[in-house]
């Protein structure tokens, strides 16, 4: 895949007209939007957040919590009733059409229905705002065939939207959306209408136009696995104000919102509900434990050779390790077996370094308690998830090598 010259570089993301890699890029200052027809509606009401030149920022929130408006404000779409929105470093409240036309120039778009041209060919779709722009048609075919190339349909470059699939016609959509070399790219729940597979692929694609081009991407959703997959920091909204913002694995880690949690759980089904682990006391004599699995507290190597260490038997009845953000979390339900003792003491190292909760056997069975991590009383009440109940033995010294990755392989989510 070349690289394509014309765009900015993830490192020389000063390149252009605006601020630097890791400064806002954008900037709302107690920015309200309302709406006056029939009734009056605070669709954005005095937001305040910051979002930096090179990163993928989520904003995720039901329906009609005002992410299209937070969206709409930033490309000028919509004008903020108060308060103040800058982009690039051009504070646009205030600014006439004529001044709008370059900061727009710079943003990018991209919809949940692609919102392409039915009539016009792909080329044509995508060579259309450089059309606009005033490109030579040389300049324009050329652009036209290193974007194609980039978004990997350069075969299609003939056909009518018509005869694209959904992945397809939104890879023409970023294309189009890269045509004029955007700082920044919006993305208005471009993945909704897509399924799961080729979800994948686009956001993959998002990250690509992030990292190989600098572009600073921001993503509506309601979906937090999209978050967790693709985004560096979320907003969380909630009737029109941010009610959370941060780093993804710190909002999956520690959500600090209701809302929040309810997203969490949806992302995150790797602790048994109660009629869960009312099954798992029916099939499993021992101990039963929960704990937790992050960068922080424990890798799953950890908690092995701590069962090794007390010659405890674990098994893995329950969960998975999946990734947030790129990086390792999740919970791990064991049967624990062996000596009262041993197992005693391997419950308490457990709890030294991971949050732990402990539901006892099925003969003393304990109390489900709210679990530790604040996401789990959100939790959707349920059976395991797909890969969340691969059983598998660890911590049997006399199976394993010190080195083997004991948990490679089971429970993972995805
Ligand atoms: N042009 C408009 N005129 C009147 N009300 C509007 C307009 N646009 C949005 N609203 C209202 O503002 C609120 C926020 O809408 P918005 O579309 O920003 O939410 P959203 O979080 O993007 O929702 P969804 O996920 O359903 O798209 C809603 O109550 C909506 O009905």
């Amino acid at each position: 895949m070349p690289a394509m010259t014309s765009t900015t570089d993830r490192t020389d993301p000063t390149a252009g007209p605006g601020v630097s890699a890791g400064e806002p890029i954008i900037r709302f200052g107690d920015a309200t939007k309302v709406f006056r027809s029939g009734g009056e509606v605070r669709a954005v009401d005095g937001v305040t957040l910051d979002i930096l030149a090179g990163e993928i920022f989520g904003v995720i929130g039901y329906s009609g919590a005002g992410k299209s408006t937070l969206v709409r404000l930033i490309n000028a779409l919509e004008i903020a009733t108060s308060g103040t929105v800058e982009v690039d470093g051009t504070v646009l409240t205030g600014l006439g059409e004529s001044r709008l036309r370059p900061v727009r120039s710079r943003i990018g778009m991209i919809f949940q229905q692609f919102n392409l041209m039915s009539s016009r060919t792909v080329a044509s779709n995508v060579a259309y705002p450089l059309r606009v722009a005033g490109w030579p048609r040389e300049k324009r075919a050329a652009r036209v065939a290193e974007l194609l190339e980039f978004v990997g349909i350069s075969d299609k470059a003939r056909a009518y939207p018509a005869r694209l699939s959904g992945g397809q016609k939104q890879r023409v959509g970023i294309a189009r959306a890269l045509a004029a070399n955007p700082r920044i790219l919006l993305a208005d729940e471009s993945t909704s209408a897509l399924d799961p597979e080729t979800t994948q692929e686009v956001l993959a694609l998002l990250r690509r136009v992030n990292r190989e081009l600098g572009i600073t991407v921001v993503i509506i959703t309601h979906e937090m696995d999209v978050v967790r997959t693709t985004c560096d920091r979320v907003a969380v909204m909630e009737h029109g104000k941010v009610v959370e913002v941060g780093d993804v694995y710190r909002v999956f880690a520690e959500p600090g919102h209701d809302v929040t949690r309810r997203f969490v759980a949806t992302a995150l089904r790797d602790r048994p509900s109660s009629d869960v682990v009312a099954r798992l006391r029916a099939r499993h004599a021992g101990r039963i434990v929960t704990v937790g699995v992050d960068e922080a507290a424990g890798s799953s190597a950890r908690l092995t050779r701590t069962l090794r260490a007390h010659g405890v038997d674990g098994t893995v009845v329950y969960g998975g390790i999946t990734e947030v953000a790129e990086r390792p979390y999740g919970s791990l339900t064991f049967e624990l077996v062996g000596d009262e003792a041993a197992v005693e003491a391997a419950v308490d190292e457990f709890r030294s370094y991971t949050d732990l909760v402990d539901l006892g056997t099925a003969a003393a069975p304990r109390e489900v308690p709210s679990v530790v991590r604040p996401r789990d009383d959100q939790a959707p009440d349920g059976d395991a998830h797909p890969g969340g109940t691969g059983e598998g033995s660890v911590g049997r010294p006399d199976r394993r090598g010190p080195d083997s990755g004991p948990l490679g392989g089971t429970g993972t989510n995805r």
